[in-house]
């Protein structure tokens, strides 16, 4: 599917787009400070709370005006077959409040991320941490940039491995919560490394603005948990690949569940042949 079947450049999209994750953000922050999260669990045992919903609504009715035409896929969408969306030729990939653990732990990392999907690929998204007041955007042919509050944007990309005695030292990133053995096990061959950690997209973002050098990711996640930071990596001139180093598809196939993956920074590094890659 070409680009040019979409209605609206990706600049006016991203415009819009920033705006609406901020007003997700607000509504992600009204919960927050009301102390009344009501926490439900879904039948996938992820926890639901007030502030999801709210996020989602925010989210659903900004862009379904401003952009009728473009469906929507969120976390809390439901009802949509895999039948119903296989005919999308585009749509954004929405979720709502990415970290709802964090949300509940009151540690502040937590996101909204919203991205959009053309032809199974993430060629634009936007990741806003509200409490941060931090908001990551990327688009195809118009780079990544972070901004924080209402400073200036600034254009953001990833780093080359900086060397420690002679040797590459790497900064992992990884879950608070989800496959840390695993990771230990990747990274085995590296001289030296340290572990830093992040909830929800953050870590990705972490990644592309050089903080960080790697995010493996050996642990369930879905299409909204990566669909916008992969958009942001990739602009930032990193990747986020599978581990058999093929890029990830978005809105292909009925599961929304993702493989596991690396996020890469340094684009010369040889990734392959460095990772123990688990079987
Ligand atoms: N068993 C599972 N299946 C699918 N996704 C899972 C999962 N366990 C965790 N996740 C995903 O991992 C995200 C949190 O990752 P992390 O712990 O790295 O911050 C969750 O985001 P939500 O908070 O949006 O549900 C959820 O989507
Ligand atoms: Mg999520």
């Amino acid at each position: 599917m070409e680009m040019q079947q979409l209605n609206y450049s990706l600049s006016t999209i991203l415009e819009q787009v920033i705006i609406t994750s901020k007003k997700a953000g607000q509504a992600i922050m009204e919960v927050y400070n009301s102390d009344d999260f009501d926490v439900q669990i879904k039948g996938d045992e992820s926890p639901l709370t007030k502030a999801d919903l709210a996020a989602h609504n925010a989210i659903i009715s900004d862009l379904e005006s401003k952009f009728p035409d473009i469906p929507c896929l969120s976390e809390e969408s439901t009802g949509i077959t895999f039948e119903q969306r296989q005919s999308w030729p585009y749509c954004f990939v929405i979720d709502p409040l990415d970290g709802t653990k964090e949300f509940i732990a009151r540690n502040d990392e937590f996101t909204v991320n919203i991205a959009l999907v053309v032809a199974g690929k993430p060629v634009l998204g936007v990741i806003y941490a509200p409490v941060l007041d931090t908001v990551y955007y990327a688009a195809k042919e118009l780079g990544a940039h972070k901004q924080v509050g209402n400073e200036k944007a600034d254009k953001i990309s990833v780093r080359t491995l900086p060397e420690k005695e002679g040797n590459k030292h790497f900064t992992v990133v990884a879950s608070r919560r989800h496959g840390l053995d695993k990771v230990e096990t990747l990274c085995q061959n590296f001289a030296s490394f340290d572990l830093t950690s992040r909830g929800s997209s953050l870590k990705m973002c972490l990644v592309a603005e050089g903080s960080a050098d790697i995010y493996p990711r050996l642990a369930p996640t879905s299409e909204w948990d990566t669909a916008a930071a992969q958009a942001i990596v990739e602009q930032a001139g990193g990747q986020l690949l599978k581990l058999d180093f093929t890029e990830l598809t978005y809105n292909q196939k009925e599961s929304l569940l993702n493989p596991y993956f690396l996020v890469l920074g340094d684009p010369e590094f040889n990734w392959k042949g460095e990772l123990v890659i688990p079987e």
